[in-house]
């Protein structure tokens, strides 16, 4: 499949990327893609695993060749990893696209994501990690974004139709 994806979605870990991506996608009448799927499908190994085995450079490598590859390959919906924007390559591909950044306060996160092995970035002290990793973070995903949506307080049907507000998108 070629063409730009319709919608990006960038945010951090747990903030719904997934299963509002999914909901996007179905109202929109367009497949959803997401990067950190396409990385475990082609290296054959959980995200968790390229950490552990080959440190996050290397995950961050693949993650940056993933991105690339779907920005120009897929029409659909695009969820991008939470650690994504952190590459400045991939953030200045992103000034070409239509970006949603999920927004989301602390404690949502940690709500939402609890103590997860399958998130490596937060095995230890969630509350802390998450406070460093939003402040390193939100910079960049408010500057990759083309819109932000926040979901404290939103179920997942809230947000979607948020995001469709947000880019004057109709559905299908
Ligand atoms: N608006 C929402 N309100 C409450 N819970 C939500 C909402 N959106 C998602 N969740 C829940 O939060 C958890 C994480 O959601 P999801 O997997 O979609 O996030 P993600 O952004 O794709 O995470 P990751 O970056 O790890 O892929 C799931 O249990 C999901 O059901
Ligand atoms: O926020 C991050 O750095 C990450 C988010 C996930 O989507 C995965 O890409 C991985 O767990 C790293
Ligand atoms: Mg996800």
């Amino acid at each position: 499949m070629t063409g730009v994806p319709v919608v990006v979605l960038v945010g951090p870990m747990g903030v719904g990327k997934s299963t509002v991506g999914r909901l996007l996608a179905d109202r929109l009448g367009v497949a959803y893609r997401d990067t950190d799927d396409d990385i475990v499908t082609a290296e054959g190994r959980t995200v968790a695993e390229i950490f552990v085995d080959d440190g996050e450079p290397a995950f961050r490598a693949l993650e940056r060749q993933a991105v690339h590859a779907a920005l120009a390959g897929h029409d659909g919906v695009l969820a991008l990893g939470g650690g994504a924007v952190l590459d400045d390559g991939t953030r200045a591909r992103l000034a070409a696209h239509r970006v949603v950044y999920l927004s989301m306060d602390v404690e949502e996160a940690v709500r939402r994501t609890g103590l997860n092995a399958a998130r490596p970035l937060l095995a230890v002290n969630p509350r802390r990690q998450w406070r460093e990793l939003m402040e390193a973070r939100r910079p960049l995903y408010e500057e990759v974004a083309t819109a932000v949506v926040a979901t404290d307080g939103r179920t997942p049907d809230e947000v979607a139709r948020a995001v469709l507000d947000a880019l004057e998108l109709k559905e299908a």
